[in-house]
């Protein structure tokens, strides 16, 4: 299948790198993360703010990622300095402007297991109005069992598939939903003929990140990293790398992709867990965007 991903760096809309200095009451200068200058339908998505050299910056304060001097970045997280805008309000007026193209097709988020796909595709779903479906839960629910792994030790591996691709078609005919598939949907081409219904989208999370996310809630849920042995972080990142190199090219037959690395890198943000949900499903849209205007 031909790979319809753009692999470079993309250039969504909404992030912008620039960074501005404005003086805070106390004279101590604060930089602030310059997000997107575009209008978001009536909406400035930016305001005027004086700078220390008097010069006017359009602005829209979101997220404030770094510390200045004695203020903790934690502090100023916190909101204890002007948000002039934020994530939610930002993901809100990028839904609004981008459904009416979506037109009801549902969007499946595909990518490695710990990508993060329900916790963006919930947060997805709520800004577009559309129901939010996780793969997984219907199988359960399908099989009658209350876990994956529940599944996997009764019936093994390719009985699971079996259903998973049921499930994937039996969504296929449906509209308005976010689905969050299993790290394993995309390796069998006939769930690729279901969700092409769709818009599937690639949430592209480098592996270590990958691994220090499942590390911390446990592998219980996740029945195909049982297999490695040494301590949990590096049996993570083990078993994920291989599954990540014989997937990788499947990843790619989706119709959009999202990086965390380059959002990271846009945003300045050093460690990719600093992006949040929020920030991700924003670039989900900007990227089904830019894929609906090819
Ligand atoms: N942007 C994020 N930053 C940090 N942790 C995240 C982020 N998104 C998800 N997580 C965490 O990673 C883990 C896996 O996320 P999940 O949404 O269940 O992934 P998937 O559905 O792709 O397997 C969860 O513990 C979740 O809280
Ligand atoms: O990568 C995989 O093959 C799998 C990922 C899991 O879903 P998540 O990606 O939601 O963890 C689940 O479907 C099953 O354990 C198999």
């Amino acid at each position: 299948m031909e790979a319809k991903v753009l692999q470079g760096m993309q250039s969504p809309t909404w992030i912008m790198r620039e960074k501005i200095v404005m003086r805070k009451q106390d004279s101590s200068l604060q930089s602030f993360q310059k997000f997107g200058e575009q209008k978001w339908n009536g909406v400035p998505a930016s305001c005027s703010l004086r700078t220390s050299k008097g010069r006017s910056h359009r602005l829209a304060v979101l997220r404030v990622s770094c510390s200045s001097g004695n203020v903790p970045a934690s502090t100023l997280e916190s909101g204890s300095l002007p948000t002039l805008l934020d994530e939610s309000m930002i993901l809100r007026n990028k839904a609004e402007e981008i459904e009416p193209y979506i037109n009801g097709r549902c969007i499946y988020l595909v990518g490695m297991m710990g990508s993060g796909k329900t916790t963006v595709g919930k947060v997805l779903s709520e800004a577009l109005g559309y129901s939010f479906c996780d793969c997984d839960s219907l199988i359960e629910q399908a099989v009658g069992m209350s876990t994956v792994a529940e599944i996997f030790k009764q019936y093994g591996e390719s009985f699971f598939r079996d259903n998973e691709t049921e499930v994937l078609q039996k969504l296929s005919s449906m509209h308005r939903r976010v689905v969050s598939t299993g790290g394993g949907a995309v390796i069998r081409p006939i769930n690729w003929r279901h969700m092409q219904k769709g818009i599937s989208v690639w949430l592209d999370i480098p592996v270590e990140a990958l691994a220090r996310r499942i590390t911390a809630v446990g592998t219980s849920s996740r029945p195909l990293l049982h297999q490695e042995s040494g301590d949990p972080f590096s049996r993570t990142m083990k078993r994920l790398s291989t599954l990540l190199e014989e997937r990788g090219e499947a990843y790619g037959n989706a119709d959009a992709r999202v990086s965390l690395e380059n959002i990271a890198s846009k945003l300045g943000l050093k460690d990719v867990c600093n992006v949040t949900s929020t920030a991700i499903a924003i670039e989900v849209l900007s990227q089904i965007e830019y894929f609906l205007k090819k």
